[in-house]
């Protein structure tokens, strides 16, 4: 199965609970989550007041002096939150990203056991000292996070699952927020603005500025997500790829060149990290499972460990480790399913 574009799904009945609709919009969502693993969505209820505030809050965090910035530096964190610049994500392998970001997660306070107790990923955030900052962006954290959980117990319906199937698994999970900022700069324009790859969470609600996304299909053709103000850019990650043996696709995607400023605005909706994912056994057929099974938690920080140059810094001096069984970097997704098949 491939696929030329990229579906629109509006979600209004299924947000609405409307009891009739919302089974069309469940079988759409899995159509597109089996057959492409991308799709846009409309109709989901988030105000564009949020969205409009959480921008401004983003072009001013990020038009501040670099100082300012590396105050909330991402490695003077121990949970991994606050300002990525430029360079310090290797993603592409030897290319540097040319972009920078803000990282935030779910927001625990500093008494947080796991936090105290050396969770690489959860705890407080690293706020900037920006009046308007954290309001705004808290607030679009919590409404984007609301309907992610509409999302998932769709999906586990779409499965002919019981809706909780996934959900009873997210309580305090890591689950990030990254404001990414792709400067303009016409010199760097033989540099990708994010290296092919799959996300490493349950699934991905992203809202751009501009177009510039591109998913590959199973022919190994890139397709452009085109920009559609207003909707939400979902995506396929690991975890729902691996819990499902590869029913849902996680779909590689990178972000070309862009010689024009852009911002976008991921959330990678993520399941609690102590959560075991492996090939759940309704999906798995004669063949067996095509997957191992990964910790939620370690899976995501085991590749943001191999990609971010300050946690690199930390495994060579032996100040961390990685988890047991840690995946190399874009083993799952399609375009690594082409080269070697998923184990
Ligand atoms: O900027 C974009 O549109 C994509 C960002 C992305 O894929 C990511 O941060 O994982
Ligand atoms: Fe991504």
């Amino acid at each position: 199965m491939t696929f030329n574009s990229i579906p629109t799904i509006d979600v209004t009945a299924l947000v609405a609970e409307d009891p009739v609709g919302r089974r069309d919009v469940i079988d759409e969502l899995g159509r597109a989550a089996r057959e492409v693993g991308f799709v846009q969505i409309v109709g989901h209820g988030i105000d564009p007041e949020s969205f409009a505030a959480l921008e401004d809050a983003a072009k001013r965090f990020f038009a501040q002096p670099d100082d300012a910035k590396m105050k909330v530096y991402i490695g003077n964190s121990t949970n991994h939150r606050g300002y990525v610049p430029a360079g310090e994500e290797v993603f592409a392998g030897a290319t540097p990203d040319h972009k920078e970001a803000y990282d935030l997660s779910i927001d625990l306070p500093a008494d947080d056991p796991d936090y105290l107790g050396g969770n690489p990923l959860l705890g407080p955030n690293q706020w900037p000292d920006l009046d308007g900052f954290a309001e705004p962006v808290s607030k679009y954290y919590d409404e984007v996070f609301s309907l992610g959980r509409v999302l998932l117990r769709a999906f586990a319906e779409s499965l002919g699952e019981p809706s909780d199937l996934f959900d009873r698994h997210v309580t305090t999970p890591p689950a990030q927020l990254r404001l990414i900022h792709y400067p303009h700069d016409p010199s760097a324009a033989d540099r990708p603005g994010i290296g092919a790859h799959t996300d490493y969470e349950v699934f991905t609600l992203l809202r751009p500025t501009a177009p510039g996304l591109e998913v590959v299909n199973a022919e190994g053709t890139w397709i452009d997500v085109p920009y559609t103000e207003d909707a939400f850019v979902l995506n396929i990650g690991d975890l729902l790829e691996i819990w499902t043996n590869g029913e849902f696709t996680a779909t590689s995607h990178r972000v070309r060149k862009v010689s024009h400023e852009r911002y976008s605005f991921p959330l990678f909706f993520n399941v609690d990290y102590n959560t075991w994912v492996e090939p759940l056994t309704q999906f798995v057929g004669a063949g067996g499972p095509r997957y191992d099974g990964v910790r939620a938690g370690d899976h995501l920080f085991a590749q943001t460990a191999q990609s971010f140059t300050y946690l690199q810094r930390r495994l060579a001096s032996g100040e961390i480790t990685l988890p047991d069984n840690a995946r190399p970097l874009y083993s799952l997704g399609r375009e690594a399913q082409r080269s070697a098949p998923a184990v």
